[in-house]
């Protein structure tokens, strides 16, 4: 895990201050850490049944991409405003520097669908908790939510507590 945490760089009063940024981006431009840290993740998830990877633009969209290649699963993406063309459910959201809306398209979820929900970082959980209500209220199932890096002292997990969560680091502070 420590060649995982090694590529996770800390960018204090990012991008805003008293924010304590955590910067994946070294972690994905390195090749055999990015491999390593999607197989950990595929691992953590193996014993969930889902049809779907949901995951949320931007960051989202590389480790529920790489999921849900390696599962041999279908991905849904959950777009900011003004991005996907035909009709969207949506939900808005607070986040730990802002809030925003996610959309996705009003077909990609069907009554029963079950739905694993990725994204790189769990901070406040807001972002998660938009992405699990759009699968409820399209009639989906939540099978699981999964992250890469989970910032407990903010509590989101305690905001997603209906569902499984796995996250494979952890940061206190
Ligand atoms: O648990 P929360 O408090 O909701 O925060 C976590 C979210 O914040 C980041 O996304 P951001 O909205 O910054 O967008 P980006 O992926 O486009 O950088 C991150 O990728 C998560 O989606
Ligand atoms: N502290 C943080 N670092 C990186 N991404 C985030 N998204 C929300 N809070 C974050």
């Amino acid at each position: 895990m420590q060649e995982i945490e090694r590529h996770v760089r800390e960018v204090p009063d990012f991008p805003s201050p008293g924010i304590s940024f955590k910067d994946i981006t070294p972690l994905i431009e390195d090749g055999p850490a990015f491999h390593a840290a999607v197989d950990r993740a595929a691992a953590a998830t193996a014993g969930i049944d889902y049809d779907r990877v949901l995951s949320a633009e931007a960051r989202g969209f590389v480790f529920g991409t790489a999921l849900a290649y390696r599962a041999r699963k279908g991905l849904i993406l959950a777009r900011k405003p003004g991005k996907l063309p035909r009709e969207t459910i949506s939900a808005s959201y607070d986040l730990e520097y802002g809030s925003n809306t996610l959309h996705v398209h009003a077909d990609s979820i069907r009554e029963g669908t079950r739905v694993l929900v990725v994204d790189d970082l769990l901070a406040t959980g807001g972002t998660a908790r938009a992405m699990c209500q759009l699968v409820e209220n399209a009639g989906g199932v939540v099978a699981g939510v999964a992250f890469l890096v989970e910032l407990t002292f903010l509590n989101g997990r305690e905001r997603l507590a209906p569902y499984p969560v796995t996250s494979l680091l952890t940061y206190d502070a």
